[in-house]
């Protein structure tokens, strides 16, 4: 399967050793790396700026030889092309009636599909180019003829795959990208999907992170995919230096970046998300509102229709490269998507999450004029976040710990491990912790229901389990009413996308949640963070350690006969897993085949994700195929099924881009609406 069938596009950027004024050698250093991405499945290979003579050639550029000979060189790459259905963009100067343009060329199968010429000439300190060049708005035509063939010629061509959705191509020249409005913003604002800018750009020290900060942000402000090619090893060093610096940017994020100062040739490339760029753009609406602003001028833009044809038909040994081999992602999927990956801006990122909360907190307090909170503290994952976050909400407000009311409520399945650690938590935490037994009054209920356990009958179903989870929201609530404080809620998103918490009077409710925005893989980071700053007593820290390690159970039902504790993941699947689906269903909206395809490049066992040292997390599974359909399936039905829960769910700070459920925060979705067309989907895979 290619990476072509999931809404993704291979580009690259290459950067070719450079012969300064020898375009006969420079058309063969191109045909040769075309070749190579064409083969590795590259829909798009853009060249630097002026590379089939050099960029530092300065008054040769104007010598009638060199002219004829960059044209015999173009005649050799367009010859070199035929059979290769990849878009392919070179820089040469061309003459264009009475002008001499600094032109990219867009060439697909022995075909130019159009010229770009440079619309602004740098001509301030090294750079000379108003003394060579005349500029895109200079020119008086809007096609012209190159090798025979008419072609259309200027700054405002949109190239549009016709069968691949979602690709369209703008091309513009180094300096174009370094002005306040680069030609590629009209461009992105017409649909212009993937924008190449080919680039001459001498290095100097800073430049290097000026580039990647212009061509990121360029990305992101675009909602694009960028690609940035400069020139390199072979240039003039009368005067200055070159590095060949080349960035695959996409929405902000660097895919892929060449070795900066490589004395070889070197190709780049990634794995462009299509899709995420569409979806990116049907959500911002601003984005469209500034297009209907430049309307007319956005209306002029001229379509340049091409297709990609035979995509999934030729294989890598064929003599007409197609794509279907490009069957394995080249992008990093990271595996934990909620968490901050690599081990660099951790402590920054973690830190973060814990202002977001405390803020939270605080504000509500101190908008409800209450300085108590009311905390049921189980001795598991999402009680114990909760509990720190009120501890370090209470220090930063100089309210007393003892001012967080903390119980424990053992039930009909509380371990003993769980139950000492609560109180290990309670005690040295420093808050006033009490415990309470929550049995009598439920058997007083579950008698009342006429359940069967209460007649000795050992019948542990749904309703056994929510009368523990109800009996305890109840005892918060009332106990928050008796002494003026509010119930913190400790329910996180993962257990609100599967439904995993009993409603109304439940874990779902609470006076106001810090954790609703906080999946159960960043629970667990945040606690493994916390730890790491060795802020907690040493019986604080052995106590969180155990609960990090333990199996992750809501104790709602006794222990088997195996003395196997209830597993949560066991019911409801793994919930690394599921945070993966999560983020790519609503950050994304993307497909579940879409979904169950990353998930398996990511978390297969030939994973593609991020090697594991680079993420801060101890597990180190793998899931085969079916196991993620399986799970996938899972997830769907549940998160569909349980909207009804997130309608009503209390007030929290929304934490991260993709974490939110809340109808008030980023999801709103009706409690009623049918699963089917995902689980079609999903099935349609099969
Ligand atoms: N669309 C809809 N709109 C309005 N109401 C709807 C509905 N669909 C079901 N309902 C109603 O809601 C009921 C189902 O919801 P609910 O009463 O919550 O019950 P339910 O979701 O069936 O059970 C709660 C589950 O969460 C688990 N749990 C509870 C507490 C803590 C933890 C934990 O580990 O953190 C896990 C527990 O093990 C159990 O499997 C249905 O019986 C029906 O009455
Ligand atoms: N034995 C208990 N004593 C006090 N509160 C409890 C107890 N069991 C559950 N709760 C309350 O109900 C909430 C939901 O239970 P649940 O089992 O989901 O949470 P947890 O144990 O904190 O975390 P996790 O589900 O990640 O293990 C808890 O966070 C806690 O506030
Ligand atoms: N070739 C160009 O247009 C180079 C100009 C650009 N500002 C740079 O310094 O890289």
């Amino acid at each position: 399967m290619s990476v072509y069938d999931h809404g993704f596009v291979r580009v690259s950027g290459a950067v070719p050793v450079v012969r300064i004024a020898d375009p006969r050698a420079n058309a063969e250093a191109t045909i040769e790396l075309m070749r190579r991405a064409a083969a590795d499945g590259s829909a798009l290979i853009v060249f630097p700026e002026l590379g089939l003579c050099g960029y530092s050639i300065d008054d040769l550029v104007q010598q009638d030889a060199l002219l004829d000979g960059c044209l015999e060189a173009l005649a050799a790459v367009v010859e070199a092309s035929r059979g290769i259905r990849s878009v392919v963009a070179v820089g040469l100067p061309l003459v264009v009636g009475d002008g001499l343009f600094n032109t990219a060329v867009a060439i697909q199968d022995g075909v130019i599909l159009g010229v770009v010429p440079k619309s602004y000439l740098p001509n301030y300190r090294e750079f000379y180019e108003q003394r060579y060049f005349a500029a895109a708005r200079d020119a008086t035509v809007d096609t012209c003829v190159v090798l025979g063939q008419r072609v259309p010629f200027g700054p405002d061509l949109l190239f549009t795959a016709a069968d691949l959705p979602g690709f369209v191509l703008h091309l513009e020249v180094c300096e174009d990208g370094w002005v306040p409005i680069p030609p590629s913003v009209p461009a992105a604002l017409g649909g212009a999907t993937v924008l190449a800018n080919l680039s001459g750009s001498p290095v100097t020290v800073g430049k290097e992170a000026y580039r990647l900060s212009l061509c990121s942000s360029h990305s992101a402000r675009c909602v694009a995919a960028h690609l940035y090619v400069a020139a390199g090893f072979g240039e003039s060093t009368t005067d200055l230096a070159w590095d060949g610096d080349a960035l695959i940017t996409e929405n902000g994020s660097l895919l892929a970046r060449s070795e900066r100062f490589a004395m070889d040739s070197q190709i780049i490339s990634a794995d462009v998300d299509l899709d995420r760029l569409r979806q990116e753009r049907m959500r911002m609406i601003s984005l469209r509102d500034q297009a209907g602003d430049l309307s007319a001028e956005l209306k002029s833009l001229r379509r340049i229709e091409f297709a990609f044809d035979g995509r999934d038909t030729a294989a890598v040994e064929s003599a007409e490269p197609g794509f279907a081999h490009a069957d394995s992602l080249r992008r990093t999927v990271p595996r934990f998507p909620f968490v901050p990956s690599g081990l660099a801006d951790r402590d920054e990122r973690c830190a973060e999450v814990g202002h977001i909360q405390v803020q939270g907190l605080a504000a509500r307090l101190r908008s409800t004029g209450l300085d108590k909170i009311v905390i049921g503290v189980s001795g598991g994952l999402d009680s114990t976040l909760a509990l720190l976050v009120a501890v370090d909400t209470f220090d930063r407000l100089g309210l007393p710990r003892t001012n967080i009311l903390a119980y424990t409520m053992p039930g009909f399945a509380t371990g003993g491990a769980t139950l000492a650690r609560a109180h290990v938590l309670m005690d040295t935490l420093g808050v006033s912790g009490a415990e309470l037994d929550i049995r009598p009054s439920c058997e007083q209920m579950l008698a009342d229901l006429g359940h069967p356990y209460s007649r000795g009958e050992k019948v542990f179903d749904v309703t056994f389990e929510n009368v523990q989870a109800g009996e305890r929201t109840s005892h918060l609530f009332r106990l928050a009413n008796h002494h003026g404080g509010i119930v913190l809620g400790t329910g996180d998103l993962s257990e609100l996308a599967l439904g995993w918490c009993t409603y109304g009077v439940g874990d779902q409710m609470s006076h106001y949640n810090v954790n609703s925005s906080v999946p159960k893989t960043l629970v667990q980071h945040q606690i493994r963070w916390m730890i790491s700053t060795g802020t907690y007593a040493s019986e604080t820290t052995a106590a969180l350690v155990e609960i990090l390690e333990d199996v992750i159970s809501p104790e709602l039902i006794p222990p088997g006969e195996d003395g196997a504790v209830q597993s949560t993941e066991d019911t409801v699947g793994p919930y690394e897993l599921h945070d993966f689906f999560l983020y790519h269903l609503t950050r994304y909206g993307n497909r579940p085949s879409k979904i169950a395809y990353l998930a398996q490049q990511t978390w297969g066992p030939r994973s593609r994700g991020l090697p594991w040292d680079s993420e801060a997390v101890e597990s180190r599974n793998s899931y085969d195929d079916d196991t993620i359909e399986h799970w996938l399936g899972v997830f769907l039905k549940r998160f569909m099924g349980n909207q009804f829960k997130r309608t009503a769910m209390p007030n929290g700070p929304k934490i991260g881009s993709g974490g939110s459920l809340s109808p008030r925060g980023d999801w709103r979705s009706p409690s009623d609406a049918s699963a089917r067309v995902w689980l079609d989907q999903l099935r349609s895979m099969e």
